[in-house]
């Protein structure tokens, strides 16, 4: 795994990353926040920032024209946690695209009925399959998710309970999000591809960076990929775990999870092109 900060392997990697600096007014930077920004914990409720990422996005949004966070959590919650609303400017893109934080106002569309469904039966579901004790259901209002990582073995809770899981899913009209010693219930039609392409194109972005760690970050990378095609340079980054791999294999840059994030994040701007008086 190549996790030195600032070289992409890749040769649209490295124009991606060129262009981005070069016109770093019409960049945009886009970051995962769980496993990207936050270390991973074993309660999502005490997530935090890695210490220092705040201030630099906050430095960073000062010379980039878009700085954004696109998360699985409701916006909000991430904004909370993160304490993102220190960030200059930021767009947090919660529930993988279906809410829109901006400047204190959230928007969104109204979830579907079948989270309704899901949150009813959830519980007698997981009882019913002998979900070991660990097993938690985090209610993030426009879907559910069922975490494992408490539980004596996770992945094994994991396997025991997913395909009950998609069963319930598919009933409800729902999709499931595989993750990290997860799996989430949630509306279809959305994905942190559709979210960054759509914001993209809304700031007519010349060149777009985007890190994360999970399975559910890589239709972000696909998107980078599209992007790329309509002649947009793109970086991917991938802030690595043990836990995932895939997101590895598929980064144009890897770092060593949030710390390794972090110092790329506190040296990116010195290497942004000043503006021409
Ligand atoms: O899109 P993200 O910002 O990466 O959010 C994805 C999920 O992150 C959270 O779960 C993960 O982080 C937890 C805290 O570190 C950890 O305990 C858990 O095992 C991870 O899967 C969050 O709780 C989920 O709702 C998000 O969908």
């Amino acid at each position: 795994m190549d996790t030195r900060p600032l070289s992409p392997r890749t040769d649209a990697g490295r124009l991606g990353l060129d262009t981005f600096r070069s016109s770093p007014d019409r960049a945009l930077a886009a970051f995962d926040f769980d496993g990207t920004l936050a270390p991973i914990v074993d309660d999502p409720r005490s997530s935090a920032p890695y210490p220092g990422i705040v201030p630099a996005l906050s430095a960073l949004a000062a010379r980039v024209g878009t700085v954004t966070v696109i998360t699985g959590r409701p916006a909000e919650t991430a904004v909370q946690l993160g304490g993102l609303d220190e960030v200059p400017g930021i767009v947090v893109l919660g529930h993988y695209g279906a809410e829109r934080w901006v400047g204190g106002r959230l928007t969104a569309a109204d979830p579907p009925p079948g989270v309704d469904l899901v949150r009813g039966e959830l519980p007698a579901l997981l009882d019913s399959v002998g979900a070991p004790e660990g097993t938690w259901i985090e209610d993030k209002g426009r879907s559910l998710a069922v975490h494992t990582r408490r539980a004596a073995d996770p992945d094994a809770a994991l396997d025991l309970v997913r395909p009950h899981l998609e069963r319930l899913a598919e009933r409800a009209g729902l999709v499931t999000e595989p993750g990290r010693m997860v799996v989430e219930l949630r509306p279809q039609g959305v994905d942190k591809g559709a979210a960054l392409t759509a914001l993209v194109h809304e700031r007519a972005a010349g060149a777009v960076l985007y890190a994360g760690d999970d399975l559910g970050d890589l239709p972000a990378f696909d998107a980078v990929a599209a992007l790329r095609e309509e002649g947009v340079p793109g970086v991917t980054v991938c802030s690595a775990s043990d836990e995932v791999t895939e997101v590895a294999d598929r980064a144009d840059l890897v770092v060593p999870g949030p710390a390794g994030l972090a110092e790329l994040l506190r040296g990116l701007p010195a290497t942004l092109r000043s503006p021409t008086p």
